[in-house]
C-alpha cells in the first residue's frame, strides 16, 4: 500500500474504531477498508480528514454497503436475443452489467458482440432506474481481447452472418462517451488491442490486479487513429501513448495505474466487491451533477460534438426552468413572453 494511504488509515483507525451513528435506514456504517490494496489514494479518499477525526460529510454518509448485488439476467434487449454479451441490472439498485460472454476468444468481439452491446447501453440510457453502467468480460482471464481476428475480413472490416464488413465498435465508443451516465470499466485479465480501447472510453477503470493492458494492432495489422490514439493520449501522455502503439507491448496493472491508465487497482477476488462500491457511492450523488461534469469532461476532446453534448445538457435543465417555461407558455398563450421577474445574476 501507499506509504501516505497505509498512514492515513492507522491515524484513522483510531477514530474509527467505534462505528459511527448510522444515517436512517441503517445500511452503512463508517469502518476501514481492511484488507484493500488499490492505488492508496482512492482508498483513503472517504478517510481523508484534516481534524484527525472523520469529517461531517463521512459521520453523515458513511461508507457504502459492501454487500452483494441481486442481480437480474435479461435475455432480450430491442426484441434480440443476447447470445454473445450478458445483460444484468441490479434490484433496486440503479445499476446496469454488461458482460462481453466470449470466454473462450478472451471476450473478443464480432460485430453481433458490438451490437449487443449497442443495444444493453442504449437499454441503459432509457432506463431512468440505471444510474451507472459496469462493463467488463466474462472470466478471470481476459476483458476483452479486442476484434476477433477469425471474422475479420480483406474486405475492411469484420464480418458477421449478414457477411457485411462492419468496424461499429467505433460507434459503441462514441456511445459510451455520450452516455450521460458513469460508465465503469471492471478489468480482470487482458484489455487489449480495441478491448484497450474500450476501457479507455470508459469513465472510470478499476483493475484486478492480474489484469494487462495494452495494444497489439502493430503486430497484427490493424490501429485504432481515433480515441484508441487521442484519449490514450490524453490519458498517459504524448510519449508513453507512442510508446504503446509502436512496441506494442503489454503492460501489468501496476504500471497501468502509475500511468494513470486505470483509476485503481485491487486483488482480482474483490474486482466484483470494489466495483459495486464505486457505483454504490456514484449513485448517492446528484445524476444532474454527474451528467454534466461527464460532457464538460469530455467537451474539449470531443470538439464540437462534445460541445453539442454540454449544450444539450444546458437545454434540457434550462427546459425544467420557469424562465424557459414561460418562453413556452407564452408562445403557446399566444402572448408576449414576460421575462421581466428573471434576474440577471452577475
Ligand atoms: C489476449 C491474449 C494476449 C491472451 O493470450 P493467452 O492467454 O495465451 O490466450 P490464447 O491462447 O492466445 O487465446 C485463447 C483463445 O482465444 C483466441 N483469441 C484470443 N484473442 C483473440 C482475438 N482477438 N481474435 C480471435 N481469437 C482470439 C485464441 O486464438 C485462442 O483460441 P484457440 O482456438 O484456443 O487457439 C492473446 O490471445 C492475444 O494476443 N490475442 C490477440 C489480441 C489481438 O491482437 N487483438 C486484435 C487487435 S486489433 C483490434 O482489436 C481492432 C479492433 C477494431 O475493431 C478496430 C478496427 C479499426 C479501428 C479501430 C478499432 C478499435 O477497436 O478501436
Amino acid at each position: 500500500m501507499d506509504p501516505r494511504a497505509s498512514h492515513r488509515l492507522s491515524v484513522l483507525s483510531g477514530h474509527l474504531a467505534a462505528p459511527a451513528a448510522s444515517p436512517p435506514g441503517g445500511e452503512v456504517e463508517l469502518q476501514p477498508l481492511a484488507g484493500r490494496a488499490g492505488s492508496g489514494d482512492s482508498a483513503s479518499t472517504s478517510y481523508a480528514t484534516a481534524t484527525g477525526s472523520p469529517s461531517s460529510y463521512a459521520r453523515v454518509h458513511g461508507e457504502v454497503s459492501r454487500a452483494p448485488a441481486r442481480w437480474r439476467r435479461i435475455a432480450t434487449v430491442a426484441k434480440e436475443e443476447l447470445r454473445e454479451v450478458k445483460y444484468e441490472k441490479s434490484e433496486g439498485e440503479g445499476i446496469a452489467r454488461i458482460t462481453i460472454d466470449r470466454p473462450e476468444k478472451r471476450n473478443a468481439f464480432t460485430p453481433r458482440t458490438v451490437m449487443e452491446m449497442t443495444w444493453c447501453f442504449a437499454d441503459a440510457r432509457e432506463d431512468p432506474a440505471v444510474g451507472v453502467v459496469v462493463l467488463r468480460g466474462e472470466g478471470p482471464l481476459a476483458f476483452c481481447s479486442g476484434g476477433d481476428q477469425s471474422v475479420r475480413s480483406a474486405a475492411g472490416g469484420y464480418v458477421g452472418a449478414d457477411g457485411i464488413p462492419r468496424l461499429n465498435v467505433l460507434d459503441l465508443q462514441m456511445q459510451i462517451r455520450r452516455l450521460p451516465k458513469p460508465v465503469i470499466a471492471s478489468v480482470a485479465g487482458y484489455a487489449v488491442g480495441g478491448g484497450h480501447i474500450l476501457h479507455m472510453v470508459c469513465d472510470l477503470t478499476i483493475a484486478a490486479d492480474n489484469a494487462v493492458f495494452g495494444q497489439t494492432g502493430p503486430k497484427v495489422g490493424s490501429f485504432d487513429a481515433g480515441y484508441g490514439s487521442t484519449q490514450m493520449a490524453r490519458l498517459i501522455g504524448q510519449k508513453r501513448a507512442h510508446e504503446m502503439w509502436f512496441l506494442a507491448r503489454l503492460y501489468d496493472a501496476q504500471t497501468a495505474l502509475s500511468w494513470g491508465l486505470v483509476n485503481t487497482v485491487v486483488p482480482l477476488d474483490q474486482l466484483e466487491d470494489e466495483t459495486l462500491v464505486w457505483c454504490r457511492e456514484i449513485l448517492r450523488n446528484s445524476p444532474t451533477a454527474l451528467r454534466v461534469l461527464k460532457s464538460a469532461l469530455n467537451a474539449a476532446e470531443d470538439g464540437q460534438a462534445g460541445i453539442q453534448q454540454l449544450g444539450g445538457d444546458a437545454t434540457l435543465l434550462f427546459y425544467q426552468s420557469e424562465e424557459g417555461n414561460e418562453g413556452r407558455q407564452a408562445y403557446m398563450d399566444k402572448r408576449a413572453p414576460d421575462f421581466s421577474r428573471f434576474k440577471r445574476l452577475p
